[in-house]
């Protein structure tokens, strides 16, 4: 089986706390692995951490078999993009969507024609003429949260870290979004890191889960089985949390 993410023995200090501790789990090529655990137990620094936007105090990631630390910024984008929960705070408020995502291909595809390849990003997801030429204020939320996943996929990465994306939107945009990724994901060749407190989005979208607990992941495994037989107690706790039926 070919890993697109391998994560060996992460570990982060903030001070004498440990954020992130002896993390290690495989993300399948072409996989999705749903990443859970209630707020504050590091979900968001280990994304940190495999984006290269903080330094681990220990442990490797490989991508595709790169090591990450080996590389500069611009390799390191090109294998592994996040999308965050609040695409306003990271798409550039002054820039229409058709020259956020030309930047992009600018910095990493200098030379080729943009214009095609902004026209099939954009229909990709969903979006048309329409909302190329708005800027991100002019969108709803789904909409601004369609255009990062866009940007994320302009350069072709092997593997998609969504921290929480899907967190901010009404639930039947939540549901649009989250059949799009599918469909993106069973048509390319990406693969999902997808975090998330939300046990019923993962049972949408991930087939391996990792539950996470102050910093440890305490659990792991197939989705159905992880969500239909826990054997962590803290695993059982967040299923309780869920309202029936939401899977
Ligand atoms: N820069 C920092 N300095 C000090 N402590 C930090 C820092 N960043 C995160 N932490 C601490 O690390 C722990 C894990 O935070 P993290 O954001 O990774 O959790 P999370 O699971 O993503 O939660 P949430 O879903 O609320 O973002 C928290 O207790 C947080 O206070």
């Amino acid at each position: 089986m070919n890993i697109d993410l391998e994560v060996r023995g992460l570990r982060k200090r903030y001070g004498t706390f440990t954020a992130v501790d002896d993390v290690s789990f495989d993300l399948a090529a072409g996989g999705s692995l749903g990443l859970v655990g209630e707020s504050g137990s590091g979900k968001t620094t280990t994304a940190r951490l495999l984006l290269g936007l903080e330094r681990a105090d220990a442990g490797t990631v490989l991508v595709a078999g790169r090591p990450l630390a080996a590389l500069d910024r611009k390799a390191r984008a090109r294998l592994i993009q996040i999308v965050f929960q609040d695409p306003f705070g990271s798409l550039d408020p002054r820039l229409t969507v058709r020259d956020c995502l030309t930047e992009v291909l600018r910095l990493h595809f200098p030379g080729e024609p943009y214009a095609p390849r902004v026209a099939e990003l954009l229909d990709q997801v969903g979006l048309g003429p329409r909302e190329a030429g708005a800027l991100p204020r002019e969108l709803s939320g789904g909409q601004r949260q369609r255009v990062a996943i866009a940007r994320a996929l302009a350069v072709r990465p092997k593997v998609l870290v969504l921290d929480e994306a899907v967190a901010a939107l009404d639930v039947s945009v939540q549901a649009q979004i989250l059949g799009l990724l599918a469909d993106i994901r069973a048509a390319g060749a990406v693969s999902y890191l997808f975090i998330t407190h939300d046990l019923a989005v993962v049972g949408c979208v991930a087939d391996h889960v990792a539950v996470m607990r102050r910093g440890r992941i305490v659990e792991s495994g197939p989705t159905a089985r992880v969500l239909s037989a826990p054997e962590h107690e803290y695993t059982r706790l967040l299923l309780d949390s869920v309202p029936q039926n939401a899977f």
